[in-house]
């Protein structure tokens, strides 16, 4: 948190609209132009996070900028004009071209790497007939369904040097510091995150 809002101090040094330097408050929440007196605040990015299940099965993804063996939740930046929930269907639909059917929020996080942005975490399903993925390769490497029983399993032994003694389990997921962690784990443990269409 304190190293986010000292890069972001870093890179609002001068007054986008004078060029002159800007100065910062005593506290560090701000920054002001001494020529204008425009204000700068920290910015904080607002990012989905979501979980996808198709009531038994969850779809975990890999981005090629993962470490190795590491699978996650599906997450993208909110753009300007859009609620979570179009953000939520919009990048599931981009991501993996599944239509969310239901959407419940689940937890939030600060997230300061590499930049300050709120992690907003939910839960999503997909009617059980519609889900097979197409997945964008620009944005993804590989997405799949997993289990209950598998993630459970990943989940326990979720030490990526485990692992690799072990050679038991043929992925990892994100540490438990991560939002994306929680979700899985939420998923795994209260069968009610994935309710099924009645
Ligand atoms: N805490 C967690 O559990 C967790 C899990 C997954 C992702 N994240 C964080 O969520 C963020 C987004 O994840 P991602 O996988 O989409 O990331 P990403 O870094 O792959 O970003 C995807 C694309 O979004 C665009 N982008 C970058 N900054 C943006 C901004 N401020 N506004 C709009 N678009 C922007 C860029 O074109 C980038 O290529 C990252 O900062 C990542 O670290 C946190």
């Amino acid at each position: 948190m304190a190293q986010a809002l000292l890069r972001w101090h870093d890179a609002h040094q001068f007054c986008s609209r004078s060029g002159q330097p800007t100065k910062k408050n005593v506290s560090g929440s701000k920054r002001v132009c001494p020529s204008n007196n425009i204000i700068y605040y920290p910015q904080v990015a607002p990012v989905v996070i979501t979980l996808v299940s198709d009531g038994t099965r969850c779809l975990l993804v890999r981005q090629s900028s993962f470490p190795k063996g590491m699978y996650s939740a599906l997450a993208g930046f909110c753009d300007i004009g859009e609620s979570l929930e179009e953000t939520v269907r919009r990048e599931i639909a981009e991501e993996v071209g599944l239509e969310v059917d239901r959407l419940h929020y689940s937890a939030s996080q600060h997230w300061p790497f590499p930049n300050s942005t709120l992690m907003i975490a939910c839960h999503a399903t997909v009617k059980p007939g519609q889900t097979e993925l197409q997945v964008n390769l620009r944005e993804l490497e590989a997405a799949a369904w997993f289990s209950r029983d598998e993630v459970a399993t990943v989940l326990r032994r979720n030490n990526p040097s485990n692992q690799q003694q072990s050679g038991a389990v043929p992925f990892w997921l994100p540490p438990k510091l991560a939002i994306a962690h929680q979700l899985i784990k939420e998923w795994v443990e209260k069968p009610t995150c994935s309710p099924l269409p009645a």
